[in-house]
């Protein structure tokens, strides 16, 4: 089933079109990554997914039910992080889960497990303190938490991780991929180094549009430049790598372009140097890396 499909999704505030004829799909999985620059439209899309914002027109589902603008009834089956979440200061972690479970209908019992079984995910089990004196890492850890309690099918986190610092983010992705055994993950960033950590599938959003969508590896291998990269045991061996293969002698390293290769690019440099007997540390296909081809496709 797919947990989020959104058909032909358009939105603009005055003049300013922000999504245009949106489509996208996400079936259940692990963790999707929806990547977009600043301003893309992410955040407009979450709030219309949660029934908050109203589209001009199309259509979204949450496990194959229809959102309505204005009702929550699809959100007993979403969790949202938002990118700022806010809290009671004056709560500990423990007594703020407890009255979002109250809010939610959720019995004594119930909260109390699952309370202690979140913070203890989230790594907050011993922390007894107020929520006002939390580092914002500790704010997000706590917001996924209360966005689990009910047991979502799709947690959504906005910028979950933008506003940390690398440890602070590195944990955020260590607790999302536990999130996945249980939960399928919709991921807002455009910090694409998280995405290629943890997403499988990502979308691409840019001028209110899908402009490249699918597998992170299958995407990268599309984009292969076929450059292939050869790093010798010694510096003195790279001309002769270069001589041989056709290549160039980039810093200490030597690339070989695909043309310069024949069609099967890697056995054909590899039997240009089997009897050479130059010793090699390294031989590699050159992938290009999510934030190239995040320039490339909004054409920067
Ligand atoms: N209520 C609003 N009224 C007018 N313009 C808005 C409103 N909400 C969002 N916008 C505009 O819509 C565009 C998309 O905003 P949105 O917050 O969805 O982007 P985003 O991809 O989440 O960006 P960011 O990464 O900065 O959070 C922006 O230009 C923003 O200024």
């Amino acid at each position: 089933m797919n947990m989020l499909e959104i058909r032909h999704l358009s939105k603009r505030f005055g003049d300013k079109v922000v999504l245009d004829d949106l489509n996208l799909v996400v079936e259940e999985e692990n963790i999707f990554g929806f990547i977009g620059r600043n301003g893309a439209g992410k955040t407009t899309t979450m709030k219309i997914i949660l029934g908050l914002l109203e589209a001009d027109s199309g259509e979204v589902y949450v496990c194959g039910e229809k959102v309505q603008y204005g009702s929550a009834k699809t959100n007993r089956l979403i969790g949202y992080l938002p990118d700022v979440p806010e809290f009671y200061g004056y709560m500990n972690a423990r007594e703020y889960l407890r009255l979002c479970g109250e809010l939610s209908g959720m019995d004594k019992e119930e909260i109390k497990s699952r309370s202690k079984e979140l913070l203890e995910m989230v790594g907050l089990l011993k922390e007894k303190g107020k929520i006002k004196g939390y580092s914002r890492g500790m704010k997000q850890r706590l917001g996924i938490a209360q966005a689990l309690m009910k047991h979502p099918k799709l947690l959504i986190c906005d910028e979950p991780t933008s506003a940390l610092d690398p440890l602070g983010r590195k944990d955020i992705l260590s607790i999302l991929s536990k999130v996945q055994d249980e939960t399928s993950v919709i991921f807002s960033t455009h910090i694409l180094s998280d995405v290629e950590k943890i997403c499988r599938n990502v979308a691409i959003l840019e001028k209110g549009n899908i402009v490249m969508q699918g597998n992170v590896n299958d995407i990268r291998l599309r984009h292969t430049s076929g450059d292939i990269c050869i790093v010798p045991e010694r510096l003195s061996d790279l001309d002769a790598i270069a001589n041989l293969t056709g290549g160039a002698v980039v810093d200490d390293k030597v690339i070989v372009p695909p043309a310069n290769s024949g069609s099967s690019a890697m056995s054909a440099v590899l039997s240009k140097l089997a009897d050479s007997g130059i010793d090699l540390l390294k031989i590699e296909q050159m992938e290009p890396d999510l934030d190239q081809l995040f320039m490339e496709v909004i054409g920067k």
